[in-house]
C-alpha cells in the first residue's frame, strides 16, 4: 500500500496532510515516507533472504543524511560512485567498512579516502584503475580489496541514456580482459579480488537481463576460482524498477527468483546496489501553480517546480504522475488513465528550456493560480539531480514518520547560491 494517498479530498504523506507541510516549509517541496522507505529494504531483504544478501542503498539515488541514517539504523550497506558519497555516508553514521564504491573515474585522493575508511571493495573499471589502487595501497602499506566490474554485454531495454551492461558503454569491461586483470591481481601483494561487480542499466521492468547477468557470473566465478582466486562475492548492482505510470514495476521477489538459485549455485555471497526500488516512490515533489495560460490552443499549468528541482523529464523524458494535492477526484496511482471532468494540459516549470516539464497532455483536473501539486515517484533521482540554474533556489526536504515529520534539508537562499562568487 502506498503511504501517498488521498484521504478527505487531499492528500496525505502517511498520516499528515502535505498541504500542512507547504504551509509550514513552503514550494517546491521534498517530502519522503519513512515508512515506504523501510518496506522497500525490507523487501529485497525478504526476497533474497535465502542467500543473506548484503544491500548496498545506492548513495546517489537519494543521499540526504537523513535518508542514509533510516537505511544505516535498518541495516543497510551502501554503493557510492564518489569521494564526496563516501563522505556522506560517514556523516550521517553509516558503517564505512560495508561501502562498495564504483566509477569510472575515482580520483587517487578518493581512492585514498576509500581506503582509509576501510572500505568493503572498490568495484574496478579498468586496468588504470586497478593500477592507481595497488599503488596508493602499497603506499599506504594495507590491501585493497576489489571486484572487477564487467560489462556482460547485456540488454536492459532501459533508455539509451541509462544503459550501462551493453557493449560500447564506459562502465565496466569485457569480460575477457577482465581474466586478463584477475591474472594480474593475483600477482599483486597490494591487492585483493574480493569478487565481480555488474549493473545493467536502470530501470529494468523485466528479470531476465538479471537471469543472462547471473549465468555469465556463474561461468566467470568458475573460472576465476580455477586459477586460484578465492572469491566470493557476486555484486549484481541495482537497477530495479518502480512504478512511475500505474503498476509496472516488479516486486523484488520477481527478480529475487532469477537471482538466487544461480548466487547459490555459484556459492557466492550476493550484493545489490538498489536505488530507485528503495527511494522512488518513496517521495514527492510538492508544487504550487503560478500561472495557467492558453497559447496555441494548449492549456499550460506554470508551476513554481522545475527542471532544476527534477530534471528527469528533460533528461529521460521520463513519466511522473502530476495530481492536484486538493483534488475530489482520485486516480488511484493510475496517473495515465483520464478521468471525466479533466482536461489536457501541459504542466510546465518557470525555467527558460523548452524541456522544462513535468507533464505533457496530461489530464487533469481544473487547477488555478496557488493550488498545490504532487510531483510523484520523485524520490530518487529528484533532489540530488537539481541544480541552480537561472539561480533557482534548491527545494527543501522534509520527512515524514506517521504523525511526526521534520525538515531534513532547508531551502536554499539566494544569498547561498552566490556565496562562492566573488566580485
Ligand atoms: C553502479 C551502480 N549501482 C547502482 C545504481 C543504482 O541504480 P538503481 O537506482 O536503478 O537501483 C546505479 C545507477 O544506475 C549504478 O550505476
Ligand atoms: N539518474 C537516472 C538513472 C541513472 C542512474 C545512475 N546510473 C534516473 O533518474 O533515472
Amino acid at each position: 500500500m502506498s503511504h501517498f494517498q488521498y484521504q478527505n479530498d487531499e492528500l496525505y504523506c502517511e498520516d499528515v496532510p502535505v498541504a500542512q507541510l507547504v504551509e509550514e516549509f513552503g514550494t517546491p517541496l521534498y517530502v519522503y515516507s519513512k515508512k515506504t522507505l523501510l518496506e522497500k529494504l525490507n523487501d529485497i531483504q525478504t526476497a533474497f533472504a535465502e542467500v543473506e544478501p548484503v544491500i548496498c542503498y545506492s548513495v546517489k539515488a537519494n543521499g540526504n543524511l537523513s535518508l542514509l541514517k533510516v537505511m544505516n539504523d535498518a541495516g543497510s550497506s551502501f554503493d557510492v560512485v564518489s569521494g564526496g558519497e563516501l563522505y556522506r555516508v560517514r556523516e550521517a553514521g553509516g558503517d564505512t567498512t560495508r561501502v562498495v564504491f564504483a566509477g569510472v573515474g575515482k580520483t587517487d585522493a578518493e581512492i585514498r579516502f576509500a581506503l582509509e575508511s576501510n572500505i568493503l571493495m572498490f568495484d574496478v573499471e579498468s586496468e588504470a584503475e586497478l593500477d592507481a589502487i595497488s599503488a596508493i595501497a602499497a603506499d599506504m602499506g594495507v590491501i585493497g580489496p576489489v571486484a572487477l566490474r564487467l560489462n556482460p554485454d547485456v540488454d536492459a531495454k532501459t533508455h539509451s541514456k541509462t544503459t550501462t551492461g551493453k557493449k560500447g558503454n564506459k562502465f565496466g569491461m569485457d569480460i575477457e580482459r577482465a581474466s586478463e586483470l584477475a591474472k594480474k591481481v593475483l600477482a599483486d601483494p597490494h591487492l585483493a579480488l574480493k569478487g565481480i561487480h555488474m549493473h545493467l542499466g536502470s530501470p529494468i521492468l523485466t528479470t531476465d537481463p538479471y537471469a543472462q547477468a547471473v549465468k555469465k557470473a556463474i561461468d566467470v566465478v568458475a573460472e576465476y576460482r580455477n586459477e586460484g582466486h578465492e572469491i566470493d562475492w557476486i555484486n549484481l548492482g541495482g537497477g530495479f524498477g518502480i512504478s512511475y505510470k500505474h503498476d509496472e514495476g516488479l516486486p523484488a521477489s520477481e527478480y529475487a527468483k532469477v537471482i538466487v538459485p544461480g548466487v547459490k549455485e555459484a556459492k557466492c555471497r550476493l550484493a545489490l546496489e538498489p536505488g530507485r526500488y528503495i527511494a522512488g516512490n518513496s517521495g514527492i515533489l510538492v508544487t504550487q501553480v503560478v500561472f495557467t495560460k492558453r497559447e496555441g490552443g494548449k492549456l499550460f499549468i506554470i508551476q513554481d517546480g522545475g527542471m532544476t528541482d527534477l530534471v528527469r523529464p528533460a533528461m529521460y523524458d521520463s513519466f511522473h504522475g502530476v495530481w492536484p494535492v486538493k483534488s475530489t477526484l482520485d486516480p488511484q496511482g493510475n496517473w495515465e488513465k483520464e478521468h471525466d471532468g479533466c482536461e489536457k494540459a501541459d504542466v510546465v516549470g518557470p525555467v527558460c528550456e523548452s524541456c522544462d516539464y513535468f507533464a505533457k497532455d496530461r489530464s487533469l483536473p481544473p487547477v488555478e493560480r496557488g493550488d498545490l501539486l504532487s510531483i510523484f515517484s520523485a524520490g530518487a533521482y529528484g533532489t540530488v539531480m537539481s541544480s541552480n540554474y537561472n539561480s533557482r533556489p534548491r527545494a527543501a526536504e522534509v520527512l515524514v514518520d506517521g504523525k511526526e515529520y521534520n525538515l531534513i534539508r532547508r531551502r536554499e537562499t539566494w544569498e547561498e547560491i552566490i556565496a562562492h562568487e566573488k566580485v
